[in-house]
């Protein structure tokens, strides 16, 4: 993996084969902006005011709104290599040993769910197909290992890696509270995953009161709703698509992730040099989100159009893996704390522009979009 904090120039360095292999779409990656987030850690309110003006013009300004790539994330290169290298390893398993794991406790015979159709709170393994984003589609040629928050393997409470019944790796998260369930017999697998979690969520909480200046709230606007972030992280694997399978599927029903727009407030998203994310713009074309080395793409999500009655819109996006490569990507969808209700802000409502949206708290938006997206599989 080729990781760099230069910034991305579209003329001067010869373009990767891979690139050119894509089949590109509409527009150029100049339409999707780069921003460099450094001063999210300045003292300095002007510089911060500067750079959330940046954030809002790409919120609301542009014709691919809410879609951007952040530089000076601060993640370093070395915590992502492990982590993707992790889930590498993690997909490279046998189906079952991805689906089920043997309970850990030493009395104990039966076999202990990851598969996420089995689990209580949306948190494991999604096979190939398991999931289908877009209603309309015939499931997403994606798999996937989902897991929300606990502290990391640093932190005390943690000491063997194994989640007990009084242990406090769950936090009371109303509908969405669950442990996170964890493979067996991959040793240095959850230490890299928990170290890039909490490394996101951190820049997760660089942007929260940026995205509260550049909708002209105080700047700790959200921090009351966000002292629990719910914050569920994928690691995601796509399987190249053949040829054969454009043909056999004209209109584009089973891709790698169908069109949706993502439940949280904002998504920070990792992915690797193989390509294939796409995002509408205002005028309905599919633009490639080009990868870009050393950024992450941020987007906005359903909570924010919710908080503000679609002045910050959710931006339809989806994958098709047309690489020839296998293509690996983390998402870390970042929210409110699940008990926050959903509701508009005064300013965003007016007579001319009622409230669009049924009022409910975060954690039951969630789970009910989660419901629709697993509902077309069954657990096997
Ligand atoms: O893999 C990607 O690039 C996007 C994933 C995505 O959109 C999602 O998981 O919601
Ligand atoms: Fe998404």
């Amino acid at each position: 993996m080729h990781m760099s904090a230069e910034p991305p120039s579209a003329s001067s360095a010869p373009r990767p084969e891979l690139f050119l292999a894509l089949k590109r779409t509409e527009s150029t990656f100049e339409e999707i902006p780069v921003i460099d987030i450094r001063d999210a850690r300045s003292e300095d309110p002007v510089k911060r005011r500067k750079l959330a003006d940046l954030i809002r013009d790409a919120c609301i300004n542009v014709n691919i709104v809410g879609f951007f790539y952040i530089q000076s994330h601060g993640i370093p290169d070395k915590v992502i290599e492990n982590t993707v290298n992790a889930g590498k390893r993690f997909f490279a398993l046998p189906e079952e040993t991805k689906m089920q794991r043997k309970c850990l406790r030493s009395e104990c015979t039966v076999y202990e769910q990851l598969d996420i159709h089995k689990t209580t709170n949306f948190k494991g393994y999604t096979a190939l197909l398991g999931e289908n984003t877009d209603a309309k589609g015939l499931g997403d040629l994606h798999e996937g290992f989902d897991i929300g928050w606990e502290p990391s393997t640093k932190e005390e409470g943690d000491k063997n890696g194994v989640a007990s019944p009084s242990s406090s790796l769950a936090r009371e998260d109303g509908v969405m509270t669950g442990e996170n369930v964890w493979p067996e017999g991959l040793p240095g697998f959850k230490e890299p995953v928990l170290e890039y979690y909490h490394r996101a969520l951190e820049v997760g909480k660089l942007l929260f009161p940026l995205f509260a200046l550049a909708l002209d709230f105080p700047e700790n606007f959200f921090d009351d709703k966000t002292t629990k972030p719910a914050a569920i992280m994928r690691l995601l694997h796509y399987p190249p698509q053949s040829p054969t399978s454009f043909e056999a599927d004209p209109d584009g029903r089973q891709i790698g992730i169908g069109a949706h727009t993502d439940y949280e407030c904002f998504t920070i998203l990792w992915q690797d040099r193989a390509g294939g994310l796409q995002v509408q713009n205002t005028a309905g074309k599919w633009v490639d989100a080009v990868p870009i080395p050393g950024t992450l793409v941020v987007n906005l999500g359903d909570q924010f159009a919710r908080w503000t009655n679609d002045i910050f819109k959710s931006t339809l996006h989806r994958v098709i893996n047309r690489s020839g490569e296998e293509r690996y990507s983390i998402p870390l969808f970042f929210g409110t704390n699940y008990d926050v209700l959903l509701e508009p802000i005064s300013t965003c409502v007016t007579p001319g522009a009622p409230y669009k949206y049924e009022v409910m708290t975060a954690g039951e938006y969630v789970k009910s979009r989660l419901e629709a997206t697993y509902s077309h599989s069954v657990a096997v």
